[in-house]
């Protein structure tokens, strides 16, 4: 058998020391690793139809690899000389100062291979339904938890969302003709929290496997993060409990917990007030913190990252502009990027743009007054309800992360965002405000020259429009105060009879085309 095949079959299942990079760019076997070669040549490593009788879970237990990578905790952003650091297996959120942390991948071992070879990995993986590495987030399994069973992970084979080009909406409304949108919204539970909870909850199935203390898991929520920990949890059969703002989630949003078997609690006050809560019952009962403080959640969400660069074929975009609130995923961004440029896959990284509602705008005004020191705010209420926050746990994150890709903070009003997602839905997208207000930052930044009109440049787009069909209703009828509702498009009411449909009709061709 020809050592390339070989090659490519086995680097599917996992990466192996003894790979070598030849000055032609292929991969090889080093010819003295006999057993190495005995193992990847085994019938059973060898991609045939699996038996009848068996799924693809128990397919991938007779998967032997075995490797030295591993991840731990250490404080975000610590000192070099900091020695602090705890096993992922602990049950932790905070350092010992009460800062965030970090997961820190073994970059040493991770660098005994090279970025070709990380490529080859990675895109070899795509599209297929061998477990795990069919989900857009374990086909970097060796990033995200490389010591995980791939046993114990929980999966929807989230991520590999469509790159979509936005051709009529770049050159329509901006002038550009290499604008695109990251559908991460276009997902298992309809948002991008899908691709941070496979790896939590499937740590967690671990963790409970080991006869760790978790009898639950818990969030509090605008309603995305709660429809993914109960998706994942009941997928898992494990208890989940989400608390949730009264009267601040769409219905859609709230619905999904309920559905997947969560135990809701609706409770009367907004995001930040939920967010104090559970952290503080979660420091009493034992019940796992899902939210982004836990730093698992952004190894999964920093694929989605790595899945642009990927769809780019390697290339690296100028901009990528992301809905921000509780600032975790603008940090996973750059940490996917970033890695991306460690490991030599890419060159350089793109500049980040945050962008947030003008009523939820905390990390806007710290970004105005100069990184001046902090300030949380009482947060208004805005149709971009999932970014509705006013004390964001990852502020630290978010501005080491636009401090280091030379990154911007744009806001938009409530006008600006909702404006902006009937612009982007007329020309067939179906977006969530939240995107609404990415689209809005991209505007404002190529109205004053800063993104030009060739840039290529990323808008993330974070939950499905579905889940914010009242809000669109609201705009296409009109009934927003204070709101022109600019470009809505309500329905036409019209008698059932011929003549009068004809008249509409005829109205209607007229005014699109002049000929008719
Ligand atoms: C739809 C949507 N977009 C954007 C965000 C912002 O993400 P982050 O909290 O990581 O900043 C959230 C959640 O906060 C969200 O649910
Ligand atoms: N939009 C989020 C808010 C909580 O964010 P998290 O990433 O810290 O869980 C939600 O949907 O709940």
């Amino acid at each position: 058998m020809a050592a390339s095949s070989c090659m490519l079959r086995s680097s599917f299942l996992f990466p192996n020391p003894n790979l070598h990079q030849q000055s032609n760019g292929v991969v090889s076997f080093s010819p003295i690793k006999a057993t190495y070669d005995a193992i990847s040549q085994s019938p059973q490593l060898q991609k045939h139809r699996r038996p009848a009788d068996e799924n693809i879970r128990q397919e991938a237990r007779r998967d032997i690899s075995s490797h030295n990578l591993s991840a731990r905790y250490v404080p975000f952003n610590a000192d070099s000389n900091s020695s602090e650091w705890y096993s992922l297996d602990e049950i932790i959120y905070r350092s010992q100062s009460g800062g965030l942390l970090d997961v820190q991948h073994d970059m040493d071992a991770l660098k005994k291979f090279d970025g070709q070879y990380w490529r080859s990995l990675f895109d070899s993986r795509v599209g297929k339904t061998t477990w795990p590495y069919g989900s857009g987030v374990w086909s970097k399994k060796e990033w995200v938890l490389p010591e995980i069973d791939s046993d114990d992970i929980v999966s929807a084979f989230e991520g590999n969302s469509n790159l979509f080009w936005a051709e009529r909406f770049g050159k329509q409304f901006l002038g550009m003709n290499d604008l695109w949108v990251k559908h991460c919204g276009i997902s298992h539970t309809g948002s991008f929290k899908d691709l941070g909870m496979t790896v939590l909850v499937s740590q967690v199935n671990r963790l409970r496997k080991m006869h760790k203390p978790v009898v639950g898991v818990g969030c509090a929520s605008t309603g995305d993060t709660s429809a993914a920990l109960s998706a994942y949890c009941a997928s898992a059969g494990i208890p989940s409990i989400v608390f949730l703002p009264a009267n601040k989630i769409s219905m859609a949003q709230l619905v999904q917990p309920i559905a997947n078997g969560a135990f809701v609690l609706s409770i009367d006050t907004d995001f930040d007030g939920c967010m104090q809560l559970i952290r503080e019952v979660t420091a009493e009962l034992p019940i796992y913190l899902a939210n982004s403080l836990n730093s698992l959640r952004l190894e999964g969400q920093k694929t989605a990252a790595i899945e642009i660069l990927q769809q780019f074929e390697w290339e690296v975009p100028e901009w990528v502009i992301v809905p921000g609130g509780n600032l975790g995923n603008i940090y996973a961004f750059y940490k996917g990027f970033q890695m991306c440029k460690e490991l030599g896959l890419v060159d350089r990284i793109p500049r980040l743009v945050c962008a947030q509602a003008a009523n939820a705008n905390p990390l806007y005004l710290h970004y105005k007054s100069g990184w001046k020191d902090f300030k949380p705010i009482r947060a208004n209420t805005t149709f971009a309800s999932a970014i509705q926050i006013g004390d964001p746990v990852s502020i630290d994150r978010a501005v080491f992360a636009l401090k280091n890709s030379n990154g911007i903070v744009e806001e938009a009003t409530e006008e600006e965002l909702m404006d902006a997602m009937a612009q982007a839905d007329s020309t067939g997208m179906f977006i969530c405000p939240h995107t609404g207000v990415a689209l809005t930052a991209l505007c404002k930044l190529r109205k004053t020259g800063v993104i030009g009109p060739t840039d290529r440049t990323v808008v993330v787009s974070t939950a499905h429009g579905l889940k914010f069909t009242d809000s669109k209703v609201d705009y296409h009828s009109k009934e927003i105060k204070n709101m022109e509702c600019r470009f809505a498009n309500p329905p036409v009411q019209v008698k059932a009879d011929f003549g009068s449909v004809m008249d509409v009709l005829k109205k209607y061709l007229l005014s699109k085309n002049s000929r008719f």
